[in-house]
C-alpha cells in the first residue's frame, strides 16, 4: 500500500501573525499541495488565502484544494458561518486526499487564528487538529508578548493530543524569546521568516531556504 502523502499542518498564536506567508514559502520548498478548509472573510489584500498561497509559493494553481467553506464575513469561523446562515460539519473537513487535478505529494493545511478559534460554538481548531493526528507547525511572532502567546498554544495543542513539529517565527530575531519558549514549550524551533520588506515569490523563497530546512518538515520528529 502506498503511504499516505506528509500533511503539515500551519496554526499560529494568533490572527495575522504570517500563517499564510509562512504556509506560502513552506509549499512553494516542497512543491506540496495546499488547503484553507474555512476562509472566512476577504484577506488583507481583498482575496483569499488560497489565491495569496498559489501566487506567492510559486506552485500551479491547480496544486490548491477548495476550500470547503467560503464564508463572507472577517470573523471566527463559527460567527461567520452563523452570519451566513450556513453550519460547519466537521465530517466536511476531513484532509483532502491526492486526486486527479491535484495531484499528489505534500500537503500543506492552513488553520484560521489560532489553536483555541471556533469552528463551531462546541468545536474548536484544536479539536480538528486532534482528529485530523498531522503534524502541526506553530507560527509565532518574536517580539513582546510571544512567549505567553506561544507556551499557551504549545499547551493546548498537547493537552488534547495535537501531535507539535516545532514552531517557525516570524519577525525580527529575538533570541532570548525564541530560546526560552523553546525550552520552555519542548518545541523545536524549525527556524525564522523575517520581516520582508516586499513579499514576492522570490525573496519569499530565499527567505526560507535561509531561514529552514525542509527535511524538518518532511521527518518524523514529532514532541
Ligand atoms: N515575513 C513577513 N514579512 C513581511 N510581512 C509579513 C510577513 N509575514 C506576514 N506578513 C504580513 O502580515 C500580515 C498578516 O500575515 P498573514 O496573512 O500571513 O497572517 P495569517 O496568520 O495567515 O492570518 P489569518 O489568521 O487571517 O489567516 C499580511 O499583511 C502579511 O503580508
Ligand atoms: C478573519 C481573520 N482574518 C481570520 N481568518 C479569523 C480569525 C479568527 C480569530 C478569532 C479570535 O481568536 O478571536
Ligand atoms: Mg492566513
Amino acid at each position: 500500500m502506498t503511504a499516505p502523502a506528509r500533511t503539515l499542518i500551519v496554526t499560529g498564536t494568533d490572527t495575522g501573525v504570517g500563517k499564510t506567508v509562512f504556509a506560502a514559502a513552506l509549499a512553494g520548498a516542497l512543491g506540496a499541495r495546499y488547503w484553507k478548509p474555512v476562509q472566512s472573510g476577504p484577506d488583507d489584500e481583498g482575496g483569499s488565502d488560497s489565491l495569496r498561497v498559489a501566487r506567492l509559493a510559486g506552485i500551479p494553481a491547480h496544486r490548491i484544494h477548495p476550500e470547503a467553506y467560503r464564508l463572507t464575513q472577517p470573523l471566527s469561523p463559527h460567527r461567520a458561518a452563523e452570519l451566513d446562515g450556513v453550519a460547519i460539519d466537521p465530517a466536511r473537513l476531513a484532509l483532502p486526499q491526492e486526486d486527479g487535478p491535484r495531484g499528489d505529494g505534500p500537503l500543506v493545511v492552513e488553520g484560521a487564528g489560532g489553536v483555541l478559534v471556533p469552528l463551531t460554538r462546541d468545536w474548536l481548531y484544536a479539536d480538528q487538529f486532534a482528529r485530523w493526528q498531522a503534524p502541526v507547525v506553530v507560527v509565532a511572532r518574536t517580539g513582546l508578548g510571544t512567549i505567553n502567546h506561544t507556551l499557551l498554544s504549545l499547551e493546548a495543542l498537547r493537552a488534547r493530543g495535537v501531535p507539535v513539529l516545532g514552531v517557525a517565527f516570524v519577525g525580527e530575531a529575538n533570541a532570548d524569546n525564541e530560546a526560552t519558549i523553546c525550552a520552555m514549550g519542548q518545541a523545536k524551533r524549525l527556524g525564522r521568516l523575517p520581516i520582508l520588506p516586499a513579499i514576492t515569490p522570490a525573496a519569499l523563497a530565499a527567505a526560507f531556504a535561509a531561514a529552514f530546512r525542509p527535511q524538518d518538515f518532511l521527518g518524523e520528529d514529532i514532541a
